[in-house]
């Protein structure tokens, strides 16, 4: 009787010290989906060399904060971090990542497609448009790399 109980104790714990972080990200889209992997580039982004996981390459977008929807918070980030105003279309993935040093974060990403503003880098050490079958050749952080090999071999979009 008392191994269930422990086990449950223990797994509150957890929730309480490391709370899982939502996380929203935006794939902006430019090109032609029908001219495949070639023709249609996404944005992509290097975090800086002073942050954590350093020069890795991500999408653009952040956590959720109260009382915000996925798609107010995404709207959001991308005014922080890219000075647009964007459409936040429909959501294409989301998955559930656990890192290393024992965070773990559910991060759902969106397909923008359009926006208002030019694009303008605010936080980022470098972005860069590239054609769906070049994003292997980044390096990515690890939750995701499912996306970007699907998004590579154009199974996603
Ligand atoms: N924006 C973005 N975040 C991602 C992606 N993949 C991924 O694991 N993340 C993680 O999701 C979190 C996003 O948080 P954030 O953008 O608000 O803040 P941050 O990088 O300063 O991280 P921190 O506040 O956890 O230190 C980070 O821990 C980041 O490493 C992605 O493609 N885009």
């Amino acid at each position: 009787m008392r191994e269930p109980i422990r086990k449950l104790e223990e797994h509150v714990e957890a929730a309480v010290q490391k709370p899982v972080r939502l996380v929203v990200a935006a794939l902006i889209l430019r090109g032609f989906a029908e001219e495949g992997v070639r023709g249609l580039e996404v944005l992509i982004c290097q975090r800086k060399p002073d942050q954590p996981m350093s020069l890795k390459w991500e999408f653009p977008g952040g956590k959720i904060e109260a009382g915000e929807t996925s798609e107010d918070a995404l709207a959001r980030e991308l005014n922080e971090e890219l000075g647009i105003t964007a459409v936040i279309g429909r959501r294409v993935a989301r998955v559930r990542h656990k890192y290393r040093n024992g965070g773990s974060i559910d991060l759902q990403f969106f397909v923008v497609r359009e926006f208002d503003g030019a694009l303008e880098n605010r936080i980022f050490n470098d972005i860069r448009w590239a054609p769906l079958a070049d994003l292997p050749g980044y390096d990515f952080l690890a939750a995701d790399l499912g996306l970007i090999r699907d998004l590579s071999e154009g199974k996603l979009l």
